[in-house]
């Protein structure tokens, strides 16, 4: 915890998770916590477990112990309308993009307005329109289908939907996989901006320390099942943690072998 989180209550708030499959033990206690505002970051070698983490945050995957409370209400176990409310304060960046490919574009961006809150079509295409200008596409893009567009302008268009219903937090998985550097910077800025203009809580996960730097202010990293070292992202580079070190400098040779020998 930071001096400026003092006396701030988490937007989330992680405790003692634990998820298994089978005997594999995948999360082995976590304690996180993510403050109104501060964009978070979760950095682990593949398999580490950052996807398992995000679906137990958005209820798609039950853990075995633990806590996690948003705005101090739990999400394990919470079920039906509890759980929609919850969910509807989230956004999400997936990986791949994942649009429908029957969709027109602006649709959807307006996917959430329209299903989740019942917004009129009209309504929420003149939404969706606003989002995609905020994100440097424009109308005609908005009537394309997404099966027309580049890796980058797919990724502007999920990032379009992601703040498209205004969530009080947005989660990145992977923003820039799959993307040229230019245009992982260019998406990177785009990520700020946005979360920046609606004062949002972000949680990404990424491999890409390029753009881990430019998008967080705080970093977790995840290795065994634990969080190993938490810090601002601008100080990793001194973390003191010869797993950090070795993990953002990609270094084959370092306490982190033993593991990948082992797999
Ligand atoms: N539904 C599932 N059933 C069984 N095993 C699973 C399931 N989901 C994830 N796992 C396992 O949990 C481990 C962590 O997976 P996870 O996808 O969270 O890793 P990750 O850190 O996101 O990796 P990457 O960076 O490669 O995406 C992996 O060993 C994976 O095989």
């Amino acid at each position: 915890m930071t001096e400026a989180h003092n006396n701030q209550a988490p937007k989330i708030k992680i405790r003692g998770l634990s998820k298994a499959f089978g005997d594999k033990v995948v999360l082995d206690g976590v304690d996180m916590d993510i403050f109104p505002g501060e964009s978070f970051l979760v950095i682990g070698g593949s398999g580490s477990g950052k996807s398992v983490l995000l679906k137990c945050i958005l209820g798609l995957l039950h853990p075995d112990a633990g806590s996690i409370e948003v705005d101090g209400e739990e999400v394990v176990g919470a079920r039906g309308e509890d759980l929609d409310r919850i969910r509807r304060k989230f956004g999400m960046l997936f990986q791949n993009s994942a649009l429908f490919d029957s969709l027109p574009v602006w649709e959807n961006v307006a996917f959430g307005l329209i299903q989740g809150q019942r917004k009129p079509r009209e309504e929420a295409r003149a939404i969706a329109l606003e989002k995609l200008a905020a994100v440097g596409l424009n109308e005609d893009v908005g009537n394309l289908t997404p099966a027309e567009l580049s890796g980058g302008m797919r990724k502007r268009v999920g990032l379009a939907r992601a703040i498209a219903t205004e969530p009080e937090i947005i989660f990145f998985d992977e923003p820039t996989t799959g993307l040229d550097p230019i245009m992982g910077d260019v998406i990177d800025r785009l990520i700020v901006k946005c979360v920046k203009q609606l004062g949002a809580t972000a949680l990404s996960i990424t491999h890409d320390m390029a753009s881990a730097r430019r998008i967080s202010d705080r970093t977790a990293m995840l290795y065994h099942g634990q969080i190993i070292w938490v810090g601002n992202t601008a100080t990793i580079d001194n973390s003191g943690n010869p797993y950090v070190d070795q993990f953002i400098n990609g270094r084959a040779e370092g306490p982190i072998e033993m593991q990948v020998r082992a797999l």
